[in-house]
């Protein structure tokens, strides 16, 4: 994969140029191409992906493209789809798209290929999934399973936490699922208050299966169950282990027939579509599963072959590098117009966040230009009464994706409408804004006095010009969500390669788990401690004497 340094390229310097005088363009203004909008939204299946409210024009989007041909974006995608090792601090390939590939055609890892192996993971999850959710999996008094808790935490607890929250429709309604990831004993003890020891079965799922939040609570869970149970055959019929480390799981005392496997080349916040996509397979059934993959693998050939300037992925990306490397952007909200995507922020959080959000480039130097943005949001419309009075009036420029089933699998009255005005609205008023001039003449008209006027009506006017871009889908279905999840992977990609970064490890994570590991075994007794810095030894002494 080539690696050089973005802004020595021709495109970046032109990109650099003309930002300056590019900056303030009004998006509204550029509306007076009449085919503006065919020209920068993209029809996909069901999917339309409108990016025309964007301050960008032919000529940016000419050199944004320019830029990933000129960074050979190309030969990176190909040589991700490939197999090859990718992820260069960790010597492995990055095949996700291996766990979803349902053309089964081969696929290589260190000269090996996956599918076999991917294949026998999906056939033992399916025979799994049908026997729990058909409520032939018994407990140890004979009963079917009722609850089913994942415990896990970070990519192995948000991929499916998100996905079973979107597919809540097509849950099998005999089963109810429950997420414990916090280390925190409250995250615990309130899952346990509602479930029971003979109609549950927990999912332990850990890639690494040594990570220290998951181990806690899955030991916790297993001696609440034993304490009921009190029989350690029990456990084979309520404990399965999603993991890379059989070793582990074995010595955790969970037989390796009720492990499912995956692989070092599935990423933790890339594994829901592996063995850690379990919980969401029994949850909604093993078809809906199959049918997220599906999904996913579609956007996986549109981005693989599309050109660039049709590839939704792609041209997120770009848009995202021009708003953030050249407009000032540091964040970007996911705000998605439907309830049911509640976690979807969330779980791109980690995606985005743990994937781009590095300062050291490929070839080990600091960057010298930022990277990855700060990723959050909330679901509309709740986050019109919260948060948006920034987007609209703050001193920051903050790009928005604004996401809309058409559809809604809850057609309530006139919610959906309601729902889905707010949503035209928001992008509009974004772009739009209203004038001062505009302001003061509504005001004049609703009989408000000159002074009060004059007092008022800066603070009522909107600049607007605010960059959006919206995605509307037909419906929220397996099959649509698994291509929006994969659009989001894809344009976490592109933008890791164009920046120079790898994108598929997490050192970042590291430093603060060595260091709560030597702090531990300190909080065990009341001595105070004098080996930190001031202010820790202070913290600590201070919650030691707390405790008392
Ligand atoms: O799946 P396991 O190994 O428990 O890891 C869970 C999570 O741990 C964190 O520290 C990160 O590294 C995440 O990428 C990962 O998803």
């Amino acid at each position: 994969m080539k690696s050089q340094n973005p802004t020595t390229t021709q495109a970046w310097q032109r990109l650099a140029n003309f930002s300056e005088t590019k900056k303030n363009q009004q998006i509204k203004t550029l509306f007076s191409d009449p085919s503006r909008f065919d020209k920068f939204s993209i029809k996909w299946e069901d999917v339309l992906v409108d990016f025309s409210k964007n301050r960008l024009d032919d000529e940016t989007m000419q050199a944004l493209l320019d830029l990933a041909v000129e960074l050979d974006l190309k030969s990176a995608i190909e040589a991700m789809f490939r197999g090859e090792k990718i992820n260069g601090t960790e010597g492995r390939a990055v095949l996700h798209t291996a766990l979803r590939n349902r053309s089964n055609k081969p696929v290589f890892a260190e000269g090996k290929d996956v599918m076999p192996e991917v294949n026998a993971v999906l056939a033992q999850m399916k025979a799994f999934a049908d026997q729990v959710s058909q409520g032939d999996w018994l407990g140890y008094t004979g009963k079917p399973i009722k609850s089913l808790v994942n415990i896990g935490i970070g990519g192995s607890d948000l991929g499916p936490v998100m996905v079973t929250e979107a597919l809540k429709p097509y849950q099998n309604p005999n089963l109810e699922v429950f997420f414990v990831s916090n280390v925190d004993g409250t995250h615990m003890a309130e899952t346990l208050k509602r479930v029971d020891p003979e109609t549950t079965l927990f999912f332990i799922a850990s890639k690494t299966f040594t990570t220290q939040e998951t181990m806690t609570n899955a030991h916790t869970a297993r001696s609440w169950f034993l304490e009921k149970a009190k029989d350690g055959a029990a456990v084979a019929k309520h404990f399965v282990a999603l993991s890379t480390n059989a070793k582990a799981v074995a010595e955790f005392g969970i037989d390796t027939k009720n492990m499912f496997a995956f692989w070092d080349w599935v990423g933790g916040r890339y594994s829901l579509w592996s063995a850690i996509g379990l919980p969401i397979a029994c949850a909604i059934g093993f078809d809906n599963f199959e049918a997220l993959l599906t999904g996913a693998h579609a956007m996986d050939l549109h981005f693989r072959h599309e050109p660039f300037e049709n590839n939704i992925p792609v041209v997120l990306a770009l848009i995202g590098i021009w708003n953030c490397n050249f407009l000032g952007a540091t964040s970007e909200a996911i705000l998605p117009y439907d309830q049911y995507l509640h976690r979807f922020a969330a779980y791109f959080q980690q995606g985005n966040m743990e994937s781009n959000g590095k300062y050291i480039s490929r070839t080990g130097e600091k960057v010298n230009y930022t990277t990855g943005p700060i990723i959050w949001g909330e679901p509309g419309t709740n986050g019109q009464h919260a948060f948006y009075q920034l987007i609209h009036q703050g001193t920051h420029l903050i790009p928005c994706d604004f996401i809309a089933p058409a559809i809604s699998h809850n057609p309530v009255g006139d919610h959906h409408v309601k729902l889905l005005s707010n949503f035209f609205a928001q992008t509009e008023a974004l772009m739009n804004g209203k004038s001062l001039e505009e302001v003061k003449s509504e005001m004049a008209k609703a009989g408000k006095s000159t002074s009060e006027i004059d007092q008022i009506a800066p603070h009522r006017v909107f600049e607007g010009n605010r960059p959006t871009n919206s995605i509307l889908i037909k419906q929220i279905t397996p099959y649509t969500l698994g291509a929006l999840i994969a659009m989001y992977e894809h344009k976490i990609f592109v933008q890791g390669v164009l920046w120079n970064i790898y994108s598929f490890d997490q050192w970042g994570v590291e430093l603060g788990k060595v260091l709560a590991n030597a702090i531990l075994p300190e909080l065990k007794d009341a001595s105070p401690v004098s080996s930190h810095d001031a202010s820790t030894n202070g913290l600590i002494n201070a919650y030691k004497g707390m405790r008392g």
